[in-house]
C-alpha cells in the first residue's frame, strides 16, 4: 500500500543542472512507489532517440501549444533555443485526481511563475556543496557537450542567487552525501501537517 504524504500539494522541485535533482526524486519514486507522479512536459522540440511520448514529453506542434498559451492551460512555460517548454494545468489535475503526489522538476523562471499562479504547491531546491562539485557532476554525467557545460554553470549561479531569496523555497537540500540528502528530501515531504 501506498503511504501518501499528509501534505499532497505538488512538490516543486528546481535547483541548477548536474545537482542530482533527478537522482533524488528517482530514489523517492523507487521507495515510495506509486504514490508519486512526475509531471510530464509538454514540447515543441522534436523527440530524441528513445523518447517517448507522454513519457518523456508530450510532444505537441507549436500551433496546438500556441493555442494551449492563449487558453491559459500552462502553470508556466518558457522558451529555450527557438522551442517551447511548459506544465499544463491538466497534467497536474489528472495526476491529482489518481490519488498521487505530483512532483514538477522546473527551472527559476518556471518557478517565478507557479509562485505567481494559483497552483498551492511546497518548494524545494536543491543545491550543490560548491561550484566546482557541480562542474564535475555534470562533467561526470557525461551527457552534456563543453559548451552546453558552460552555459549550465552560468545559469547555476542566477539559480543560487536566486535561491537566497528568503520565502521562495520551504527547503533548501545542500546535496553532498547522497543518502544525507535523500533523507532530508524524505522527511521534508512526509513531514505532518503542523510541523
Ligand atoms: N550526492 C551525490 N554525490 C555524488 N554524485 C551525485 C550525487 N547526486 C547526484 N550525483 C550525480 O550527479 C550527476 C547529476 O545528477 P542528476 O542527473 O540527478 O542531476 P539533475 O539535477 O537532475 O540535472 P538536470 O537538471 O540536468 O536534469 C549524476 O551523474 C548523478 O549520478
Amino acid at each position: 500500500m501506498a503511504t501518501l504524504p499528509p501534505d499532497n500539494r505538488p512538490i516543486v522541485v528546481s535547483g541548477p543542472s548536474g545537482v542530482g535533482k533527478g537522482t533524488l526524486y528517482n530514489l523517492l519514486f523507487q521507495r515510495h512507489p506509486e504514490t508519486f507522479a512526475l509531471s510530464v512536459s509538454h514540447t515543441t522540440r522534436s523527440p530524441r532517440d528513445g523518447e517517448q511520448d507522454g513519457v518523456h514529453y508530450h510532444f505537441v506542434p507549436m500551433e496546438h501549444f500556441e493555442d494551449l498559451i492563449s487558453r491559459d492551460g500552462f502553470v508556466e512555460h518558457a522558451k529555450f533555443s527557438g522551442n517551447r517548454y511548459g506544465t499544463s494545468k491538466m497534467t497536474i489535475e489528472e495526476q491529482t485526481k489518481k490519488g498521487r503526489v505530483v512532483l514538477l522538476d522546473i527551472e527559476m523562471e518556471g518557478v517565478k511563475q507557479i509562485k505567481q499562479s494559483d497552483i498551492a504547491a511546497r518548494y524545494i531546491f536543491i543545491s550543490p556543496p560548491s561550484l566546482e562539485t557541480l562542474e564535475s557532476r555534470l562533467r561526470g554525467r557525461g551527457t552534456e557537450k563543453e559548451e552546453s557545460i558552460v552555459k549550465r554553470l552560468a545559469q547555476a549561479k542566477n539559480e543560487l542567487e536566486y535561491s537566497k531569496t528568503p520565502g521562495v523555497h520551504d527547503i533548501v537540500i545542500v546535496n553532498d552525501d547522497l543518502e544525507k540528502a535523500y533523507k532530508e528530501f524524505e522527511d521534508f515531504v512526509y513531514k505532518p501537517l503542523d510541523a
